[in-house]
């Protein structure tokens, strides 16, 4: 799949975050090794710290439909700028595979891809407590 199709899914996902309290809608789309994607928008609440960010929302809706392996995650804003995920998305993401592509994407679909290893270097994982 290309980026602007996946980054296509996520701007489409954005249209349903739930975001009354910063009125900034981030959508989210995950790619799958096998083809598949899913993908989530920020959901947020009254008591602010329960909000949940569009990408981790994707990814655990994509490990609840028994998916474990990604290829690509595509995020975006409204805004101009290539919008970045926060660090607990990063590291939530680190637990699936460094080296998933991320295209950091803004309201007109314009991107710049990096990958997760790279948004969390040294990365606390699996290996550090085993
Ligand atoms: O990568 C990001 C960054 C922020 N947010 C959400 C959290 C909150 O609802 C709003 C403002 O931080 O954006 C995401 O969903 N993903």
């Amino acid at each position: 799949m290309k980026p602007e199709q996946l980054i296509t899914m996520a701007l489409k996902a954005r249209l349903n975050a739930y975001v009354p309290y910063s009125n900034f809608a981030v959508g989210a789309a995950l790619l799958t090794t096998g083809g598949n994607v899913y993908t989530g928008c920020n959901v947020e609440n009254s008591s602010y710290g329960l909000t949940v960010c569009a990408e981790r929302i994707a990814l655990f809706t994509a490990v609840a439909s028994g998916e474990r392996k990604f290829t690509a995650l595509a995020v975006v804003a409204g805004t101009e700028e290539y919008c970045s995920p926060c660090g607990a998305c990063r590291q939530v993401l680190a637990e699936f595979g460094g080296e998933t592509k991320v295209y950091l994407a803004n309201r007109h679909g314009a991107y710049r891809e990096t990958t997760v290893a790279e948004l969390l270097p040294v990365a606390f994982s699996l290996k550090d407590i085993t």
